[in-house]
């Protein structure tokens, strides 16, 4: 559904965006993370069809970024990162004023704007001024503006930015909600942990460089050998469980404490089943015993570090 051929962006000498590419299927949430400057406003706002690429290609639902803006924009929902709202603007206002834009026909609009809200939980809100709503509340808003005319893909940037936690999780659930409704969406952060449960698939932008892009697991399998392996036993055979897992060819390190073993793994998967076959068949009471992931965040340092591309 979203396509970045080799898009690069230049100010001047200054390379903001350098030969990006990646691609983003349907009904994923693609993940696009980087520290503040690192290029994911200049990309979103290229998807956007806001900025023209100093070369490269974009592509949305099949239309062209560059040839075909028009048909673009009708197919995306855009939250940028910094919106305006206007002066004396009651909310429903605000909703009708997009719709219009939108061309969404006056007989079509007010049942439209009716269940956005409702969606949105904004329902009550609908007669109260814009400028007069929390910052929780125009950022839903904002997202509710992007799905006047029902678009297929929704690019938010840092739609979270500046959010209590209470509020961050509103709006993680509302994407969920998206998501089951079929919409693919691409959102940038730059906290990890706020994608983390709930993306399907991230990039990594650095120094405007992709670092890494595909789905979490994949980009986990590419860590091979930082796997670790966590072992918890219903008995006290911890020792022994240690120990024989040191001796094993394919562990490097081995740490125990109280009944729970684990192990910096170098193997293959199988090499883990073998494992696992060998502490049940000696009698050790194995009551899980599983690969601890990565979390996000020490994925993303060790790219960033260069440990893994
Ligand atoms: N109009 C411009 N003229 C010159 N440099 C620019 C312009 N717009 C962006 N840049 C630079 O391009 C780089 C990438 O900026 P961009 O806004 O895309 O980063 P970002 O990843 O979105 O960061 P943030 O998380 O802070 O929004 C930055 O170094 C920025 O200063």
């Amino acid at each position: 559904m979203i396509e970045v051929i080799h898009f690069t962006k230049r100010y001047g000498e200054f390379v903001a965006v350098d030969d990006l590419s990646f691609a983003i299927g349907k009904g994923e949430i693609f993940g696009f993370i980087g520290p503040n400057g690192a290029g994911k406003s200049t990309t979103i706002r290229f998807l956007a069809t806001l900025l023209r690429p100093t070369s490269g290609e974009g592509r949305i639902a099949g239309h062209s970024v560059t040839a075909d803006p028009m048909a673009v924009r009708r197919v995306i929902g855009f939250m940028p990162d910094d919106f305006g709202v206007y002066d004396g603007m009651k909310v429903w206002e605000f909703l009708d004023f997009f719709a219009v834009a939108y061309e969404i026909p006056r007989s079509a609009r007010k049942k439209i704007i009716g269940e956005v809200l409702e969606l949105l939980d904004l329902s009550h809100k609908r007669d109260d001024y814009v400028n007069g709503l929390s910052k929780g509340m125009k950022q839903r808003l904002c997202l509710a503006k992007t799905l006047v005319h029902d678009p297929p893909v929704l690019i938010l940037d840092e739609p979270a930015s500046g959010l209590d936690p209470r509020a961050r999780l509103e709006m993680k659930a509302l994407l969920n909600e998206l998501r089951r409704m079929g919409k693919t969406i691409l959102i940038s952060s730059h906290i990890l942990s706020e994608l983390a449960d709930f993306c399907t698939s991230i990039g990594i932008i650095e120094r405007g460089k992709l670092l890494a892009a595909g789905s979490i697991q994949t980009i986990q399998q590419q860590i091979r050998s930082h796997r670790v392996i966590k072992v918890e036993l219903a008995d006290d055979a911890t020792d022994r469980a240690a120990g024989m897992l040191r001796d094993d060819p394919s562990i490097r390190m081995v740490e125990s404490f109280d009944h729970t073993v684990t192990a910096e793994f170098e193997g293959q998967d199988a090499d883990m089943a073998r494992i696992l076959g060998r502490l049940v068949s000696s009698g050790i009471a194995v009551q899980s015993f599983a690969e601890e992931p990565l979390s996000l965040e020490e994925v993303f340092m060790m790219i960033t570090k260069g440990i893994v591309s």
